[in-house]
């Protein structure tokens, strides 16, 4: 369903994300973690299209990013992390207008409505102004408006943030469900890792810039050395750094030169 090939991003000297290789199979949940700032953001968002990488390539479906944006991301549906919705329209008009940007007909849009609606319970909200619903509330009308084209790839960035308990269990289901039963891919980054147990067939583990380790959670077991463990066990061993490494990314990050000899302090 997609495809990475030398994937590359810089933000001026800074590498965000370091010529990866991936492939997301259709029809699975897969998981994308790392810690704080290895790049899961940028990843994502260059998948769906809102960030130009600086080189490499991605497929979409068979489609090529660089060459038909436009028909990789109508199969596309994405999920960011705060869900920035315009405060001064109402659900259904929120809606309609997704609807609209992909180009689907007024019936379908009517129908698809009142279906995502009344899936995440908010069938009586349709004529609420969105600036008087909750942040939990908001969170889920994106993921309505996600759906609501039915696309092929559903992006997902942070799912969790927001949601109560009920809601964490309707999308940890909702994926499962939309992967397994409809086929559709879910490409998902989260730091809840009883998320990932949970719900992922498949995880890369990506840490500065650079995917770490890949597979199930039992061949990620297996990697670690970690035979028994959760999946927070093995995140934590899979990617615990030496005191060097970690020196080495701070004096990258703020472009000075790394020098061992100086006991970890970068010189500038
Ligand atoms: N617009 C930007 N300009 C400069 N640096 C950026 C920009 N966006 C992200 N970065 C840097 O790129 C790196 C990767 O960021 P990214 O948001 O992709 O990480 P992440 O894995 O999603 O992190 P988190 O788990 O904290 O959300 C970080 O060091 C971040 O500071």
């Amino acid at each position: 369903m997609v495809q990475l090939r030398k994937l590359h991003k810089k933000y001026g000297e800074f590498t965000a994300v370091d010529h990866i290789d991936l492939d997301v199979p259709y029809g699975q949940v897969f998981g994308v973690l790392g810690p704080n700032g290895a790049g899961k953001t940028t990843t994502l968002r260059m998948i769906t299209g809102l960030l130009k990488p600086t080189s490499g390539s991605i497929t979409i479906d068979g489609h090529d990013m660089g060459e038909d944006s436009v028909a990789a991301k109508s199969v596309t549906g994405f999920i960011p992390d705060r869900p920035y919705v315009y405060d001064k329209l109402t659900a259904f008009e929120y809606l309609k207008f997704i609807g609209g940007l992909y180009n689907m007909p007024s019936k379908r849009i009517a129908e698809r409505m009142r279906e995502m609606l009344e899936l995440f319970e908010l069938r009586e909200w349709g004529d609420s102004l969105i600036e008087s619903f909750s942040h939990g509330m908001k969170q889920r009308l994106v993921f309505a408006g996600a759906l609501l084209p039915k696309p092929r790839l559903l992006v997902v960035d942070e799912p969790m943030v927001g949601l109560d308990p009920k809601g964490h269990r309707l999308i940890k289901n909702l994926f499962k469900e939309l992967a397994h039963e409809i086929g559709m891919t879910v490409l998902l980054s989260t730091h809840t890792l009883e998320v990932a147990e949970e719900v992922c067939d498949n995880i890369v583990i990506i840490n500065h810039g650079n995917i770490i380790a890949r597979g199930t959670l039992n061949e990620l077991r297996t990697e670690s050395g970690e035979d028994d463990g959760s999946l927070e066990q093995v995140f934590l061993r899979l990617t615990e750094e030496s005191k060097e490494e970690r020196a080495q990314a701070v004096a990258e990050r703020f472009g000075h030169e790394y020098d061992a000899s100086e006991d970890g302090r970068g010189t500038p």
